[in-house]
């Protein structure tokens, strides 16, 4: 095991930064280290790496502004205190990346957005539409409106959510140790570091059963959970620590720091195994036979083109059923527009999609990557 190719070869990672790590253990932001972290996000996004990064330290850093010793005890304290905290979070994120030229935007996020269908495929364009302009999302929590996370302290799970959403190769999760040990390094001196395992490896839940360190709240089982969680979409996870010299630019070289946990299966094998599994469709496509044969050679998206008539009541982003002229089921896929929207567009071509819905958010009816052909 002398390099890791899955990090060589990414071409869009989450990068997630812990309180810990970026308040420089509750002394005020570390702008030194933040400034490292971002001159190295620099290089992989001139290299054609697509970053979104999900950072934590509101709290930290407001408690800091405001002149807070301790972390206060009332939720509506926490919560005021992430609010001061986050405009200073990305004041630094923006003024560091603008040495670089490239623009950053804030992105406020809840658990309960991302399990909302509409507010998810939402989100997701958004950050699509971001990264394609070769902006860097900030992730947050909306600690104004939850107070779950914040008294839980859980952006690694946010980490793997935003990793899910934005379909990335890999989750970097940088924190204050350096990657996950057999048992807690805090306390146990003699602690080994775990170089390699499959995320779903039951002997990981024991060894990080340890709790957290004084500022982050997850601690290693969030992180663990964050990578299964991950492993659902196929991403892969970092564990690693932050203050290691270059960690960013060696991840990519393939450098064996941290802690690595792998996926059972790849991005793409667990869309579609998702996709074949979802018994439920909400409407069904017919398609002409130029369609049915262009799907059945596989690789390929459906265009509204090839769709002769629409049924059923469906929104963006559920599941529909793909049939023949003789309703014979050919495959099945998550549609980029509402029912009424495909019926508008069904048998037009992708040029008209503007001119008959007033707007375009997806050329494809729906995209290969969404599509099983059965
Ligand atoms: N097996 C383990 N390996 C490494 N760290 C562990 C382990 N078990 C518990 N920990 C603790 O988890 C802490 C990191 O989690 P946390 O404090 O939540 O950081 P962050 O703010 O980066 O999310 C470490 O400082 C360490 O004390
Ligand atoms: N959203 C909050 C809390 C998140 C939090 O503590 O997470 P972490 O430090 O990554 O375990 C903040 O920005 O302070």
């Amino acid at each position: 095991m002398s390099e890791r190719v899955q990090l060589r070869q990414a071409k869009r990672l989450v990068i997630k930064i812990g309180s810990a790590l970026l308040t420089n253990d509750g002394k005020g932001l570390d702008e030194v280290s933040l400034g490292l972290w971002v001159d190295q996000i620099a290089d992989l996004v001139a290299d054609g790496v697509e970053v979104v990064i999900v950072s934590s330290g509101a709290v930290a850093v407001g408690m800091n502004r405001l002149g807070w010793l301790r972390r206060p005890g009332q939720l509506h304290e926490l919560q005021a205190a992430a609010a001061v905290g986050q405009m200073g979070l990305v004041q630094s994120w923006e003024a560091q990346f603008m040495r670089h030229g490239i623009h950053t935007a804030q992105i406020l996020l809840t658990h309960d957005d991302l399990s909302d269908r509409k507010r998810y495929l939402n989100g997701r364009s958004t950050l699509r539409a971001l990264l394609d302009v070769g902006v860097i999302p900030i992730v947050n929590e909306n600690d104004t409106v939850v107070t779950d996370e914040i008294r839980f302290g859980d952006n690694d799970t946010l980490g793997a959510l935003v990793a899910n959403l934005v379909e990335a190769d890999g989750l970097l999760i940088l924190t204050d140790q350096l990657g996950l040990f057999n048992r807690d390094p805090r306390k146990h001196a003699d602690a080994e570091l775990v170089a390699e395992r499959m995320a779903s490896d039951p002997e990981l839940d024991a060894m990080a059963g340890g709790g957290a360190g004084t500022l982050g709240r997850g601690g290693m089982m969030t992180k663990l959970r964050a990578s299964r969680l991950a492993a659902r979409s196929g991403a892969f996870t970092v564990i690693v620590g932050g203050r290691i010299e270059k960690v960013i630019y060696r991840l990519r070289q393939g450098d064996v720091i941290g802690t690595l946990l792998l996926p059972d299966q790849s991005r793409v094998a667990a869309r579609k195994q998702w996709i074949a599994g979802h018994l439920q469709t909400r409407g069904r496509l017919t398609l002409d036979a130029g369609a049915v044969r262009v799907l059945r050679l596989g690789g390929r998206s459906l265009l509204p083109v090839g769709v002769t008539s629409v049924s059923g009541r469906f929104r963006r982003g559920e599941m529909v059923s793909c049939v023949d002229e003789s309703g014979r089921e050919i495959a099945r896929g998550l549609v980029n527009y509402d029912a009424d929207e495909a019926r508008a567009i069904a048998g037009r071509s992708s040029q008209c999609i503007n001119d008959v819905l007033g707007y375009i958010s997806d050329e494809e009816m729906i995209h290969r990557d969404n599509l099983v052909i059965v």
